[in-house]
């Protein structure tokens, strides 16, 4: 008898992209420049030299992508959209033809049966308004407020489902504490303010929704368990810390209206007396979670290592993937059955997840991709047993459909189910994308 995961019939299956990694033609009919467009034209911040002037050439090819995910058998899409497209400045002005793309987009999707899954925010801040301090102004969230609802009038009789912002930890710690993403910031007293701000936005956004929406608004979170390398306090301790450091940040005010105490042994001067007023508004109430899940963490303690004292490290002999995270697919388990004892069993899409892997040249027509059909297989699989134990998961969306711009990797870090060819664009299907389309047809079946 197999374990026959068999997921809820109303079960999502989809698959995921960003604009500024899949669309190209950033600047194309009137639209304005972001962050992410200075940021790889800035010599020496990205692999290669790689910007996503070009990308996957989605802006003119989506209509043929649609046909692609139509063929797989997807019930949903998920793609952001360039705030700098819709208001080229930021504010003010909205530039129609911009808007015009992505409503052509939705009606091509829901001319296939294929539910759009829009994020507003997927890291492509207009660089007019990092002129004015970005994130890091208070205003920021009245900015993104008033961005979203631009597109909730437009759209919303056509999106069943809104994602705020993805992976604010990303935004603030990869783009203002370590400065390896846009806009290449380094400052502490800058990251723990630039969250602050972010949940503000997903909280004003989420305000503005509840008085004119009639569908379904979240956030998506990169989560990460993380596991002690050995059983000494020490390593269990910096274990602790990097769990709040990647997780309770968010978790705990979303869920909680609280931030981990430990937030400020992390941060020491730099962490803030934040007005209690404004946590509770961040406590707001969303519709679902969504949950961006990869790996995770295997952690020593070491002071070295700022600011949590907590490095993550390789176990050894452990399978990992071309960007050096553990395939670990019980993780995934652990998070929505942590989302469910400790945080109310909200809701949850797994708006991401998938792998990169140094895929083989195609060969007639196709790309070999046995490592991804493995982790694909195992992470529905475990999410499948997350849902046998009671996670309230309604949909999974893979990351990605297509190999795309890998952000301050370039194009090298291939994570599509459809290969993309940097000579002309051209899409080939990776035996993932066979396995997946199996996998939604049989709902998951002997996963
Ligand atoms: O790295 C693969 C994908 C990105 O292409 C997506 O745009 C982004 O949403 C996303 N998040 C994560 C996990 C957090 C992370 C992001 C970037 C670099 C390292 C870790 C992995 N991914």
């Amino acid at each position: 008898m197999s374990r026959g995961h068999a997921f809820p019939s109303g079960f999502i299956w989809g698959a995921a992209t960003s604009a500024y990694q899949v669309e190209g033609y950033p600047l194309a009919d009137g639209a304005g420049p972001s962050i992410w467009h200075r940021f790889a034209h800035t010599p020496g911040r990205v692999a290669g030299g790689a910007t996503g002037d070009l990308a996957c050439g989605h802006y003119h090819r989506f209509r043929e992508d649609v046909a692609l995910m139509a063929e797989l058998g997807l019930s949903a899409y998920r793609f952001s959209i360039a705030w700098g497209r819709v208001l080229p400045d930021g504010r003010g002005r909205v530039n129609r033809k911009g808007l015009d793309f992505y409503l052509r987009l939705v009606d091509a999707l829901l001319e296939h049966d294929i539910q759009p899954m829009v994020t507003l925010y997927h890291w492509d801040l207009p660089a007019a308004l990092q002129e004015r301090g970005g994130w890091l102004d208070p205003d920021s969230a009245v900015w993104f407020a008033d961005y979203a609802q631009i597109l909730f009038r437009a759209l919303d009789d056509r999106v069943q489902a809104w994602v705020t912002i993805n992976e604010p930890w990303v935004v603030a710690v990869l783009g203002h504490l370590e400065g390896v993403h846009a806009p290449g910031h380094r400052d502490a007293r800058e990251a723990v303010r630039v969250m602050h701000h972010l949940l503000l936005a997903h909280a004003e956004a989420c305000a503005t929704y509840g008085a004119l929406g009639r569908h379904q608004i979240g956030i998506a979170l990169n989560l990460e368990p993380q596991h002690p390398a050995s059983d000494s306090e020490a390593d269990r301790a910096a274990a602790d810390r990097r769990d709040a450091f990647i997780n309770g940040w968010l978790l705990d005010p979303l869920f909680h209206g609280r931030y981990p105490e430990a937030m400020a042994d992390i941060f020491g001067s730099a962490w803030p007396d934040f007005p209690s007023t404004e946590i509770d508004r961040i406590r707001c109430p969303a519709d679902f979670l969504g949950v961006n899940y990869y790996s995770r963490g295997w952690v020593r303690d070491d002071p070295a290592v700022q600011p949590t004292g907590a490095a993550r490290i390789e176990r050894p002999n452990a399978p990992v993937t071309a960007m050096g995270w553990e395939v670990y697919p019980r993780g995934l388990t652990e998070i929505l059955l942590r989302l469910k004892t400790q945080y109310g069993n909200p809701p949850v899409y797994i708006t991401e997840n998938g792998a990169a892997f140094e895929d083989s040249a195609p060969t007639a027509g196709r790309v070999e991709d046995p490592r991804r059909v493995a982790y694909l297989r195992e992470h529905i699989g475990a999410a499948g047993a997350a849902i046998q134990a009671g996670a309230d998961l309604r949909g999974y969306f893979v990351w990605s459909l297509l190999d795309n711009f890998e952000w301050a990797e370039g194009y090298a870090k291939r994570f599509g189910l459809f290969r993309v060819d940097p000579s002309d664009q051209s899409r080939l299907p990776k035996a993932s994308a066979e396995c997946y389309k199996d996998i939604i047809a049989s709902h998951g079946a002997g996963l």
